[in-house]
């Protein structure tokens, strides 16, 4: 479903990933692990167009989309989740959903992805709290219907009371087995939990990789040690 070979790419004239290939096969997840300023962003960007690569190649679904931009990438099933629980923090919760898709039974799908909107429907996006608001912005991206869908750190600045609920709906979508998902994540032990892959990013370069599952917890720990 994506893939990314060898790619090279930056800002100005510095490099962040160098010679960077990831696979993620049709309805399977991959995580990317490593230290802040690793480049884990930057290589979400690089998938979704926003960055242009110096080097190498991206494919969605075996066609080479390096030169697309993020709008065709969507057209072609891409969906982001970045960094920030982004949404209309004037809006209610519905509103918020409604800007992307008023379809009825699109919108009650992700709502049963996400109970805990449900009695939040009426309510400012601003006045949620960030586990909810991370979950609204997840299920905006939902209702484009992706089928792959990236997601940067979706438990950051959550509380850890809520993140339990965060990592159990990231699991949910990433085991439904339509969806292709690429999550970048800080907590490796759910990130290992709720993918089949997993790749070390290390000063721009993958370091190391393998299957996902708890058993890998130790292998990427020793990893990001180094
Ligand atoms: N817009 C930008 N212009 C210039 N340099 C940037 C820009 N965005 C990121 N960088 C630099 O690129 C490097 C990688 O940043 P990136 O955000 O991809 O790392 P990260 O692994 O996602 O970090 P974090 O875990 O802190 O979010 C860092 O050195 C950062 O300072």
């Amino acid at each position: 479903m994506l893939e990314l070979k060898s790619v090279t790419a930056g800002y100005g004239r510095t490099m962040v990933l160098d010679d960077v290939s990831i696979s993620i096969p049709a309805g399977r997840a991959a995580s990317i692990m490593g230290h802040n300023g690793a480049g884990k962003t930057t290589l979400l960007r690089v998938a979704c167009g926003l960055l242009p690569v110096r080097r190498g190649q991206v494919l969605l679904d075996g066609e080479d989309v390096t030169k697309l931009r993020p709008s065709a990438r969507v057209r072609r099933g891409l969906g982001y989740v970045p960094q920030g629980q982004l949404c209309f923090p004037q809006m209610t919760t519905l509103e918020n959903l409604h800007l992307i898709s008023t379809e009825r039974s699109a919108v009650d799908s992700v709502l049963d992805t996400f109970p805990a909107l449900r009695a939040q429907l009426g309510r400012r996006a601003g006045l949620l709290s960030g586990g909810q608001r991370q979950q609204l912005s997840i299920a905006r991206t939902l209702l484009t219907k992706p089928r792959l869908l990236i997601l940067d750190e979706p438990t950051e600045g959550i509380q850890p009371n809520v993140v339990e609920e965060i990592e159990q709906v990231i699991t949910r979508l990433a085991d439904r087995g339509d969806l292709s998902v690429l999550l970048v994540e800080q907590h490796v032990g759910f990130a290992l939990r709720a993918t089949d892959t997993y790749y070390v990013l290390e000063s721009g370069r993958i370091t190391s990789s393998g299957d996902g599952g708890e058993g890998a917890v130790g292998d990427v720990r020793a990893a990001m040690a180094v």
